[in-house]
């Protein structure tokens, strides 16, 4: 890509300003990009010109360079920098109003950790789709990003994800600052199932922790988690690498052990005996792991992939079982060799009733 087409922004619109959006708002500020958030209500968008985002990023005060404005067109206008964190679910729709008028030298970056229901699509190609650009255009950002921790300035690092490294290292330019950390990386597909499915893994810790279990019972869903995320990625054609990076393996261990993860949160609600709807309205925020369990799932078995831990939250949040039944289910399976491929040790008992 040229140096014209990945030249340094002059300005970046972030559409949502919710816990992300409004946290990585204020970091393109402070590296330096004046920023507009698109706000769905014009109260959280005046609240935001004003200085603060209470319900979101509470007790925070934003910086100087971030403004908002309850209008797409407007907040869109003149950016040469297009940042999506609404919940994954809504992106497409959201983003609607914009398709085909986004000037050539735009570049999209998904905040998103989700699988659209229904397409099976990764959040880099809803935007593809959805902003008519082309998908080398496109980056994503993940891993381990507690947006409170992140508010808080701790010192975080991430993974900036393009086909393009030229496209790639110019995001992670623009959102640098003294305690957030980019690193880059050219597959955009591994990084991008590392995020959605670890929300699908944080929400049976978390269901785990609901049902009093402790640390034994919460390594053993990380570490089985990991190989259900490596076994997708590598049918799908990701780098191993990934899987053990910030994206894969430190996205995984922090949300599913902090108790800021919305998604460990929601799960730990179903444990402790919450219906899925309960839990919903106890969440803070969105727990995208409820709703691309499914889309997940889908994806694994067009593909052929085994994924019981994943299909026992599907289960969950559709009602077909309760977490007693799937925690019973999953120690019941027949017993196996450890690695991400391994077929059933021959003469092992039990069934997968979780699949
Ligand atoms: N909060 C975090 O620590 C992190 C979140 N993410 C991802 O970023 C994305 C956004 O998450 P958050 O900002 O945390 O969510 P949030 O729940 O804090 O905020 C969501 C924002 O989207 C808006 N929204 C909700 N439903 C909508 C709809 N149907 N249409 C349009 N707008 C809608 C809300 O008004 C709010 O402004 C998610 O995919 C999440 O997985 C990724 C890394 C860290
Ligand atoms: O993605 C996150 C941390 O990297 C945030 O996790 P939750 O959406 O579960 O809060």
């Amino acid at each position: 890509m040229s140096e014209r087409t990945v030249r340094e922004a002059r300005r970046a619109a972030v559409v949502g300003a919710g816990a992300w959006g409004t946290t990585f708002a204020c970091l393109l500020a402070e590296a330096g990009t004046p920023t507009t958030l698109w706000a769905r209500r014009d109260h959280v968008a005046a609240e935001i010109n004003a200085g603060s985002n209470e319900r979101y990023v509470p007790g925070r005060r934003l910086p100087e360079g971030v403004s908002a404005t309850s209008d797409l067109g407007r907040a869109v206008e003149g950016a040469d920098l297009i940042v999506v964190a609404v919940p994954s679910q809504s992106a497409r729709e959201v983003l609607s109003p914009l398709q085909g008028g986004l000037g050539p030298d735009v570049l999209a970056v998904s905040l998103m950790k989700g699988v659209e229901l229904g397409t099976g699509l990764r959040m880099s190609q809803v935007l593809t789709e959805a902003l008519d650009l082309p998908a080398e255009r496109v980056a994503v950002i993940s891993g381990p990003n507690l947006a409170d921790e992140i508010a808080a300035r701790q010192p975080t690092a991430t993974v900036v994800a393009a086909t393009d490294e030229a496209v790639a290292a110019r995001v992670a330019a623009l959102c640098a600052t003294s305690t957030f950390r980019p690193y880059t990386n050219t597959d955009v597909l591994g990084v991008e199932l590392c995020g959605a499915i670890k929300n699908v893994i944080a929400l049976a810790v978390g269901a785990a922790v609901g049902c009093g279990f402790g640390d034994n019972s919460k390594a053993t869903i990380i570490t089985r988690g990991l190989v259900e995320i490596t076994r997708l990625g590598m049918a799908l054609g990701a780098s191993p690498e990934t899987f053990s990076g910030l994206a894969g393996l430190g996205d995984l261990v922090a949300t599913c052990s902090s108790p800021l993860s919305r998604n460990q949160a929601f799960g730990r609600h179903l444990g402790q005996g919450m219906s899925v709807m309960e839990a919903s309205r106890a969440s803070r925020g969105v727990a995208e792991g409820a709703k691309s369990a499914r889309a997940v799932l889908d994806l694994a078995a067009a593909h052929n992939v085994e994924m019981p831990i994943t299909a026992g939250v599907v289960a969950v949040v559709e009602g077909r079982a309760t977490v007693t039944e799937i925690n019973d289910a999953l120690l019941a399976r027949p017993r196996k060799a450890e690695g991400v491929n391994a077929a059933p040790a021959e003469g092992a008992g039990g069934t997968d009733p979780a699949n």
